[in-house]
């Protein structure tokens, strides 16, 4: 089974204008409210491609039911844990002319030690051969070790992991060996706090990750496309030409075609190429891409050696 958790959810609530203008109100053309949040976007990719997962997380208030009453058309597995205070609302603004997406994400619910303590009881029912994918910011009070404290608890039991986080909370749990990591161009960048100006100085320092022990490093690139980096070769996935709606998301759905065609074929290229045509079909729906959507980006994507 793939679990996903997903520590902070939230309505994504999306909102599109012709243009955005600070200072002034604004508004919209059309909006729309969707669950979301890292962990809950691959679990809904995973259930476009047929893969079973359960979404776990923290999920409460008003909000918090009205998140799961739009996640219910979605037909998941969840198994979230209730906390007092309130489920997030993040903002995503599409500005069409501007070509521009601005996103404004809350900061979430306080949570408590005994939910804290709750969610850590769960994770006693994972073990051998299950995957957990561990993504997205922490809500309040939730202290900075908490990906690589849940971490250990399900390797002790037998289970894999997948982070996607940035800085020195990713880095810490390299030495746990994560099946995969997908830092942005950016974010890996800020990791080694320099610029990376060349494919080459991604791919190299990519391989950094993996020798502090990454299994797998994928290199998000947005519209230039992605790398996958192993222990010995460099491969590039370009980004198909098509025009982008909502980039909201596209991280997770790649990371998700990527971790559900690897438990199913243990093939780090084919996982490769079926998650950049998650995240480009994504990239080009409003919503998380649906199946119809992936199969015809698959299509239009070329996986080419680099090294
Ligand atoms: N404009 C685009 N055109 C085609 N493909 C895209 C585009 N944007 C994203 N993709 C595809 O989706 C992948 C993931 O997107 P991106 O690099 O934006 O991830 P990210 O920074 O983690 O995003 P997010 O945090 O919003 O999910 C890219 O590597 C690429 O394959
Ligand atoms: O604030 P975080 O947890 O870092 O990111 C949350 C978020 O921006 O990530 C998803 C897209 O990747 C959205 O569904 C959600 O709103």
């Amino acid at each position: 089974m793939i679990y996903t958790i997903t520590a902070n959810p939230s309505i994504d609530y999306v909102l599109r204008l012709k243009e955005l203008v600070p200072g002034e109100i604004n508004r919209t053309n059309n909006d729309v409210k969707l669950p979301g949040g890292k962990g809950i976007n691959v679990s809904r990719i995973l259930n476009e491609l047929q893969l079973d997962s359960t979404a776990l997380g923290f999920v409460g208030g008003a909000t918090g039911s009205s998140f799961e009453q739009l996640l219910k058309k979605h037909h998941l597995q969840t198994d979230f844990t209730q906390v007092a205070d309130d489920t997030r609302i993040n903002v995503k603004i599409n500005a069409t002319e501007q070509k521009q997406e601005t996103e404004i994400n809350g900061g979430g619910p306080v949570i408590t030690d005994t939910e804290k303590q709750k969610f850590f009881d769960q994770m006693k029912k994972i073990g051998q051969g299950d995957v957990v994918v561990m993504s997205g910011s922490l809500p309040q009070k939730v202290e900075t070790s908490f990906y690589l404290d849940i971490a250990k608890m399900i390797q002790k039991n037998g289970a894999d992991f997948v982070i996607d986080t940035t800085g020195q909370a990713l880095l810490d749990t390299l030495p746990l060996h994560p099946l995969v990591v997908k830092p942005n161009n950016h974010e890996l960048a800020d990791l080694f706090k320099t610029d990376l100006d060349t494919e080459q100085d991604i791919i190299d320092h990519a391989r950094k990750l993996l020798e502090q022990g990454a299994k797998h490093v994928l290199v998000s690139m947005a519209g230039d496309g992605a790398l996958l980096v192993t222990k010995d070769h460099a491969y590039k996935a370009n980004a198909p030409k098509g025009t982008v709606v909502n980039s909201v998301g596209a991280g997770d759905s790649m990371i998700a075609g990527f971790v559900g065609t690897f438990m199913k074929t243990e093939d780090p290229i084919e996982s490769f190429h079926q998650g950049a045509a998650c995240g480009s079909a994504t990239a080009f729906s409003q919503d998380i891409a649906v199946k119809e959507k992936i199969d015809e980006v698959y299509q239009s994507i070329n996986i080419t050696k680099l090294s």
